[in-house]
């Protein structure tokens, strides 16, 4: 393959049996990935699954103990990280407080002694992108959170990176700014057209934003799939308690309860509640029990059901579902499509 060819068809990642160890902690346990060129990823895990330590390898902050880094085609395993045509946007901004915006979005323009009439030019592009017209002169004290987080993305958007790392880049935001941000951060990405690589521990966060997410538990990626599938086709007991709210019910409970062996997940809202004494229809499990308890949490109703002959699952009622009060009987319902099997996780 000829070096042109290979960067049309080459991702804009690849990572092949990446591994990390800092003394005894093995914080990446081989890891293999490809993120094709445009794509909004999501490196989504619990805190110390190894996410973060991912970025840093990819951004070069990190050497592997083993395994390689290619970006766009090119091994850049032991390219230092200016060497990189990657960019990192942190949680904590890193804006140099003493510059206006203008100078902070520049920086990097300087650094790479860019033109001083071209860099003004990019910089205003830049501020244009993220919506901070009008805002060139003011100190990163004189913005909002958000405010502060868009210039951020400014600075890193300027150099025209292939890949934008970012690194919880919301964590700092309140819940209401976070959403709009998430919005925003999409929309960016859609109009800019490069990889994004988004690290995150919040599930809805990594849903709402992404094409596709990896699921890291202890070092390694447990699923890497589209947002539905990841919470509609959970791999492992694991992805399916992280991402969303799961009824999981062990080799035991899946013989009493579905007639077959393994471990399976049933989301809470696929669950319908029915008078007691209810028969299934056709393609539908049913288990009778007793609601023991009930919590309202707005959009919809959750029972806790005490099953005959043991276990319990968690229901999601519609509010304009007919109200089951603790201590009724009830029938729980579901299609046998519903029940999915997952790998037990350790
Ligand atoms: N520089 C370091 N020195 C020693 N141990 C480290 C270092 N960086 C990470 N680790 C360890 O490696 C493991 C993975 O850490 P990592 O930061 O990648 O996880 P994470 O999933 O990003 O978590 P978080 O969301 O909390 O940042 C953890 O056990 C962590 O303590």
């Amino acid at each position: 393959m000829t070096s042109s060819q290979q960067a049309v068809t080459a991702p804009a990642i690849r990572l092949s049996g990446l591994r990390k160890s800092f003394g005894h902690t093995e914080a990446v346990a081989g890891v293999d990935l490809e993120i094709p060129d445009g794509e909004f990823f999501s490196m989504l895990g619990p805190s110390g699954s190894g996410k973060t330590t991912v970025l840093r390898l990819i951004a070069g902050f990190e050497s592997p103990s083993a395994g390689t880094v290619h970006l766009g085609g090119t091994d850049v395993t032991r390219l230092a990280p200016f060497e990189r045509d990657v960019t990192t946007v942190f949680q904590d901004y890193a804006l140099f407080p003493h510059l206006t915006v203008r100078q902070n979005i520049e920086y990097g323009l300087r650094v790479r002694r860019v033109p001083r009439a071209e860099r003004a030019d990019r910089a205003g592009q830049a501020l244009h992108q993220v919506r901070l017209d009008g805002y060139q002169d003011r100190r990163p004290s004189e913005l909002s959170g958000g405010q502060r987080q868009r210039v951020a993305l400014a600075r890193a958007l300027v150099v025209r990176p292939k890949v934008l790392l970012l690194d919880e880049p919301l964590g700092a935001l309140d819940l209401k700014l976070r959403e709009q941000m998430q919005v925003e951060l999409r929309q960016i990405q859609r109009s800019v057209g490069i990889t994004f690589v988004l690290v995150t521990h919040d599930q809805g966060e990594a849903l709402a934003l992404s094409d596709r997410i990896a699921v890291f538990h202890r070092g390694r990626i447990e699923q890497v799939a589209s947002p539905a599938e990841v919470y509609e086709r959970p791999a492992t007991a694991f992805v399916a308690s992280f991402v969303g709210t799961s009824n999981l019910l062990g080799e035991q409970e899946s013989r009493r309860l579905l007639g077959v062996g393994g471990t399976h997940s049933i989301r809470p809202e696929r669950i319908l509640v029915a008078p007691a004494g209810t028969t299934p229809g056709a393609g539908q499990h049913a288990v009778e029990g007793t609601v023991t308890e009930r919590g309202y949490l707005g959009h919809s109703t959750r029972l806790l059901v005490d099953l005959d002959g043991g276990g319990r699952l968690t229901v999601l009622q519609p509010q304009d579902a007919a109200p089951a009060e603790p201590g009724s009987r009830i029938t729980l319902l579901w299609q046998r499509t519903h029940d999915y099997q997952v790998s037990p996780s350790d």
